[in-house]
């Protein structure tokens, strides 16, 4: 396994990139350390695929490095980077028996026939596939094809990385949590290096230990999952973290205060900066109560989802959610959102403004 190390990564599809956003990757700088799990998440069309195949060596960026435990192997091609890769859809032989898909990898490269056999009765175990293994791949469910494929991506012992390209797409819904949590199983007992691409943030929380966020070519955060939850850097990430994602107002700085519809809302902390440009609150359903006063506020939707109830409300033009426990009250009615203050903050230009009131925390 190897550490990688993306540095100053740049790359466009076209021929003369002048601006921004003639690239499809923004200029990237990021270490993934050896034995991590990784998650890649963002929304379609945000540069994951470029960033895999730079990765692999499918694609040569237009600028920068990579390097597997610092040495350059930006030149180098897919076969001598000793990556093993999982797609999305199975990659399997269907004449060839479970067993003799899993040693494939193996045989490959060489290795002795009792090598092979520990190899692949212990992927199998952790798979669960034992009994499989002398099964034809042809006769295998969708989802047993795909969990060979995943196999046969982590049979191999001396590879610097395992990539998964978004591996739970033909996987039936019910079945999926169980893959998910399999896989991260996985990775605790094999330590390889993984990254796991995917836009789908349950996916992404569930496997990673560090979960790399993009946005429009650009990592907006690292950070592991309650890290993404707590403070996103960025009200994109905050917005696409979460169920619902985070509240978004835009409000207005006077004397240093946040002001929405004409009234101050109290922030975690001081704003760093001269925060000139676009200012919103950012703060989670999670933390906006009902509440006796309060920003007045219109109930325009109550879902039960479980759990909790989540109660959509509409104030001075804005949608507000809020995550209550029990019933939520009626659609319509006026009600008052309290929001709590030490998760109330500041974005400016999208990013990140306020700092936790460190007196204040001290003093609890
Ligand atoms: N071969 C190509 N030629 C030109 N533009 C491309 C090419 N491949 C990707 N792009 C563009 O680069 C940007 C990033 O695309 P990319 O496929 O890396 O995103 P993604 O996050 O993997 O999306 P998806 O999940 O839909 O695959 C997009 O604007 C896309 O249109």
């Amino acid at each position: 396994m190897a550490k990688i190390t993306l540095s100053k990564l740049r790359h466009s599809y076209m021929p003369a990139p002048k601006s921004p956003s003639d690239y499809a990757l923004k200029e990237i700088d990021l270490d993934w350390s050896d034995g991590g799990a990784y998650a890649l998440l963002g929304p379609s069309g945000c540069g994951k695929s470029t960033l895999l195949n730079i990765i692999s060596g499918l694609l040569v960026p237009s600028e920068g490095q990579i390097l597997f435990d610092g040495q350059d192997v930006t030149a180098l091609p897919p076969d001598q980077r000793n990556i093993a890769q999982v797609f999305q859809f199975p990659v399997i032989y269907d004449t060839m028996t479970v067993y003799d898909n899993l040693a494939f990898p193996l045989r490959n490269r060489g290795r002795d026939e009792d090598t092979v056999r520990d190899r692949v009765m212990a992927i199998a175990e952790m798979l669960e596939v034992t009994e499989m293994l002398d099964q034809k791949a042809a006769g295998l469910s969708p989802d047993n094809k795909q969990k060979i494929s995943m196999g046969r991506g982590l049979v191999r012992e001396d590879v610097n990385v395992v990539m998964f390209d978004e591996p739970l797409t033909v996987i039936d819904p019910h079945l999926k949590w169980k893959l998910r949590s399999k896989l991260k199983e996985l990775h605790q007992r094999v330590k390889a290096t993984m990254i796991y691409v995917t836009h789908d943030q349950t996916e992404a929380l569930t496997f990673a230990d560090q979960v790399v966020v993009m946005q429009d070519g650009e990592v907006v955060q690292i950070g592991t999952p309650v890290e993404l939850f707590d403070r996103p850097a960025h009200t994109f990430v905050g917005h696409f973290i979460g169920s619902p994602g985070m509240n978004i107002l835009p409000c207005e700085l006077q004397a240093g205060s946040a002001h929405f519809a004409d009234q101050p809302i109290a922030l975690e902390g001081p704003i760093q900066g001269e925060a000139n440009g676009k200012t919103e609150i950012g703060i989670r359903p999670e933390f906006v109560s009902l509440a006796d006063t309060g920003l007045a506020a219109t109930v325009t939707k109550v879902s039960d989802v479980g759990r909790h109830t989540v109660v959509e409300c509409q104030a001075n033009g804005s949608r507000i959610n809020a995550v209550i426990e029990g019933a939520g009250p009626a659609v319509g009615s006026p009600v008052h959102l309290d929001f709590r203050r030490d998760q109330t903050r500041l974005y400016v230009d999208g990013w990140l403004a306020t700092t936790p009131d460190t007196a204040a925390e001290a003093a609890q």
